[in-house]
């Protein structure tokens, strides 16, 4: 975008060769910057004052003649002055129609950064508090991106059900460009006919519940493993967030790409997804996006894409080498291959298409999973009650068996409680991802005009004391009384979002926390390490790609049987 404005504008200045109707440019635009916060015109401003002093120079030295010839004659100063004036009077009726929208409340900005200050670490708790002065909505601008934030569930109802299909669009940015290859995913893709077609592929053939429940056995024979690990390391400390992140890990690279790949894909991916929390300048500054240039930041985003590029490029090459037909054992490159090959659907793709889908939901996938996989057990953890209730139900259902199965978890009423009242106290994305305004739209009786970011605080809905009883407590029973659908349809619990954009991968990751659950309280009692009382657990959390635990959760597992 902006190599080809720059273009542009070596355009316009070979236009401009006369000093006089430079400097008649360069007032122009001095005004319009002022008026229209056009920064594009800064560049055309700073080259007209560079031709300007050269000019200046040139002239002076060939001629020694007074300076006063270069000012303009009078026909130079008539054309820019009406173009000058009618900026002005544009910028007026519109600074006067905005008087009078009715824009949500916002706190105060400082130049140039806005209220991006107000984010710090945790943007989750510094948007709650905020929103106990401002209100549900509230507009922020993060650098120069007008930033809506919705705080409540009716806001939220507003946002993803009475006005979504004018929210549903995705903010671009260059670094999400150079990480997702011009955003071709389906996270980051603007939504229109090629998301919609990438979506409903991904939804109906590879996380459908048919296809789902045919990696069952991924998951029986990696969930045995993480349990025969624990085991191994009974009555010693064991850190339980590794041991998840290599289950998540595990599963969704041998259900995507047809087996793990150890220590080899963790070392490419973590960086890569680490690049996802760095903060662009460029993405709220637009005029300051060479910072991200010269700081490294776009070098960077670079390398770290470049190198899972080139896993990905001989996993894929290794699966058009030995491509699997059947439906038999088929895993999701070997699904992605087959539908591109197929001309039926006229839906055509490239294979930076299928990378960047892996590369979402390696994104999606791992890192929620184990992210939610050690809250649940640090909430029953610190909450015996519960873990003894929990424990009954599933001993009960087992019947001495020495392993749960899928089959087990319908007959769990209280298990699938637990993991949805840990998704309300912990949604490991609680601002979803930012949505974008396509046009301008009324929300709760406030203007919000096109361009404008969106963020829900779904963190913040789900401890509302209007909505919740006791909402820092973690009291599973209020999931068991009102059974509360995954797919959006409940404003108050929106953990996986709602709406056009809602998460497509509820199924895959739901079966997979319920299951390894299960097991591991079926199998095991567990305690704190080094005598830490359990409700002295700390629970501290940090902002990243997802909400995870400050401190890993270290535990000391013994067998109950
Ligand atoms: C506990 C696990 C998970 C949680 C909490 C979660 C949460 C979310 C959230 C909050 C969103 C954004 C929704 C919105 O903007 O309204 C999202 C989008 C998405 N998730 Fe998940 N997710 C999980 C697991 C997964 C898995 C396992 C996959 C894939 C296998 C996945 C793939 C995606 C994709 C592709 C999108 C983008 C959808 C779109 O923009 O249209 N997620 N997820």
């Amino acid at each position: 975008m902006y190599g080809k404005s720059s273009v542009h504008i070596q355009n316009v200045m070979n236009e401009f060769n006369s000093l006089a109707e430079l400097r008649l440019v360069f007032w122009v635009c001095t005004a319009s910057i002022i008026l229209f916060r056009n920064t594009n015109l800064i560049l055309l401003l700073l080259r007209c004052e560079h031709k300007t002093s050269k000019l200046t120079h040139n002239y002076t030295r060939a001629n020694h003649n007074n300076i006063m010839d270069l000012y303009p004659s009078l026909e130079n100063i008539l054309f820019p002055s009406l173009v000058l004036m009618a900026l002005i009077c544009i910028r007026w009726v519109s600074y006067r129609s905005n008087t009078k929208k009715n824009f949500p409340p916002s706190p105060r900005r400082f130049p140039i950064i806005g209220n991006l200050h107000i984010l710090g670490s945790s943007p989750h708790r510094s948007l709650d508090a905020l929103s106990q002065k401002h209100g549900p909505l509230m507009l922020l601008h993060l650098g120069s991106v007008p930033t809506l934030v919705a705080s409540s569930s009716e806001a939220a109802q507003e946002i993803m059900k009475t006005h979504d299909s004018l929210l549903a669009t995705r903010p671009n940015s260059t670094i999400l460009n150079i990480l997702l290859y011009g955003c071709k995913d389906i996270a980051f893709s603007p939504k229109g006919e090629y998301w919609r077609q990438l979506k409903s592929i991904v939804a109906s053939q590879l996380l459908s519940s048919a296809q789902v429940k045919s990696f069952h056995n991924v998951r029986a024979e990696e969930i045995a493993c993480m349990i025969r690990i624990l085991s191994e390391r009974c009555d010693s400390s064991v850190d339980a967030s590794a041991l998840f992140d290599s289950l998540a890990e595990n599963i969704m690279c041998r259900v995507a790409i047809g087996k793990t790949y150890d220590l080899k894909l963790t070392n490419i991916f973590k960086p890569y997804l680490t690049m996802f929390t760095r903060l662009s300048i460029g993405s709220y500054i637009p005029w300051l996006s060479w910072v991200d240039r010269v700081s490294g930041l776009l070098a960077k985003a670079e390398q770290v894409t470049k190198e899972l590029d080139e896993f990905l490029e001989d996993v894929i090459d290794e699966h058009v080498n030995k491509r699997k037909e059947d439906d038999e054992g088929q895993d999701f490159i070997d699904i992605l291959l087959n539908v591109q090959k197929d001309k039926t659907t006229g839906f055509t793709f490239e294979r930076d298409t299928i990378k960047a889908v892996i590369m979402d939901i390696f994104g999606g996938g791992i890192d929620n999973t184990s992210t939610n996989l050690e809250w649940v057990l640090s909430e029953l953890i610190r909450n015996p009650r519960v873990m003894k209730k929990l424990q009954n139900e599933i001993t009960e259902i087992a019947q001495g068996r020495s392993m749960i199965v899928e089959e087990d978890l319908e007959k769990m009423p209280y298990l699938k409680a637990v993991v949805k009242e840990n998704l309300r106290l912990h949604p490991p994305v609680p601002l979803l991802l930012p949505r974008v305004a396509t046009q301008d739209v009324k929300l709760m009786g406030y203007d919000i005009e096109l361009g404008t970011q969106v963020l829900v605080n779904v963190w913040k809905i789900g401890r509302d004391p209007r909505l919740w009883e006791e909402p820092n407590e973690f009291r599973p029973e209020r999931f068991v009384v009102d059974s509360i659908s995954y797919k959006g349809s409940h404003f108050e619990w929106l953990p996986f979002g709602a709406g056009r954009r809602v998460c497509p991968g509820i199924l895959f990751s739901v079966i997979i926390i319920e299951l390894a659950i299960a097991n591991i309280v079926y199998k095991f009692n567990l305690a704190l390490p080094n005598g830490v009382k359990d409700e002295d657990l700390d629970m501290s959390d940090m902002y990243g790609i997802t909400v995870h635990r400050k401190f890993p959760l270290q535990v000391n597992a013994t067998r109950r049987f």
